[in-house]
């Protein structure tokens, strides 16, 4: 089996270091995600209360009775916002859905920008005030995050530090708390049945926060399966499949999957959190020129975010 070295980085040596801990932050995130698509990140600024409180409300939202999370399925939402049920999203190309069910959250916009009226308003869950206000905290400091990233990124990409800043201030990025739910008797599954079909997300990165159980696996390019693994507190960072048109392929959407336990160990839950940093629907994703020559032709068609976006949410089954 091949193995894969999944670079860990600390985040604080790029926002409060030298200039040559900066570039070599910037060389170091441009590198993995040219090659894995993949990274860890330390000190990215959630601390270890934070992240148990989160989980504490996410296990209490999914512990609600059924009938109280459909109460805050929305229809016309695509699932955007608020409660998406068991066997309602599946990953492209795939016949059978995946084992979870799910809560999004979209961004706040408090400046009066007229994007505002392009976002549904954020669900409220009655029964949990403090799951409203622990996600918005970590919404806010996973974006802060993530724009930090972007920085680095933009730099390793030969373009201005805050090339990405315009384009996801107030962008249409998502957190989502997911419960693979568990399973009592597995022999009631279809066989092809998984907690997260192989997949690639949509969006420019995503920052998963360490989840409660393993399960988590990216595709080599051996393709081979490789397990992804956080040490405590790590957020998982990366590449969407929006990012890897913008840069023509060089930085990469990589493919993974949440595989299911033991079958001893199916009746056990997992809990994950990860955000979908997305930039605002009119960012034009036309590859840069500075990705394309001889050896590396354009490999995708012009399109903006929100086009992007819409087709892709047809693709997975929650926009009809
Ligand atoms: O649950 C995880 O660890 C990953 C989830 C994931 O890949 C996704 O929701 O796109
Ligand atoms: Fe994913």
């Amino acid at each position: 089996m091949s193995t894969v070295h999944i670079a860990r980085l600390d985040l604080n040596t790029y926002v409060n270091g030298s200039a040559e801990e900066r570039k070599r932050f910037s060389d170091d995130i441009g590198q993995a995600f040219n090659e894995t698509g993949f990274v860890t990140i330390t000190n990215h600024g959630l601390d270890k209360a934070l992240i148990d409180n989160l989980y504490t409300q996410v296990k209490a939202l999914f512990a609600q009775p059924d009938a109280v999370k459909q109460k805050y399925e929305i229809p016309g939402l695509a699932g955007q916002r608020g409660y998406t049920g068991k066997g309602k999203e599946t990953a492209k190309g795939f016949k059978t859905p995946d084992l979870k069910e799910f809560w999004q959250i979209g961004q706040t916009v408090t400046d009066g920008d007229p994007v505002k009226n392009d976002y549904p308003d954020n669900v409220m869950v009655e029964e949990l005030p403090e799951f409203n206000t622990v996600t918005r905290e970590v919404y806010q400091k996973l974006e802060t995050a993530g724009k930090h990233l972007l920085h680095a990124i933009a730099v390793y990409l030969g373009l201005d530090e805050n090339y990405f800043e315009p384009k996801v201030h107030n962008g249409n990025s998502i957190l989502r708390t997911l419960h693979y739910f568990g399973i009592e008797d597995p022999d009631s599954l279809p066989a092809d049945a998984v907690r997260a079909g192989a997949h690639e997300d949509i969006n420019l990165i995503t920052l998963l926060i360490g989840a409660s159980a393993d399960g988590l696996e990216l595709l080599t390019r051996e393709n081979e399966w490789f397990p992804v693994k956080a040490h405590g507190e790590d957020v998982v960072v990366n590449v969407g499949d929006m990012l890897q048109r913008l840069t023509n392929g060089k930085l990469k959407s990589t493919t993974h999957r949440v595989v299911n336990p033991p079958r001893e160990q199916m009746k056990n839950s997992r809990y994950s959190v990860p955000f979908f940093l997305h930039p605002k629907s009119d960012m034009d994703l036309t590859s840069l020129e500075s990705c394309i020559d001889a050896g590396h032709p354009k490999q995708f068609s012009d399109m903006t975010a929100g086009e992007y976006l819409d087709e892709r949410l047809r693709e997975i089954g929650l926009k009809k």
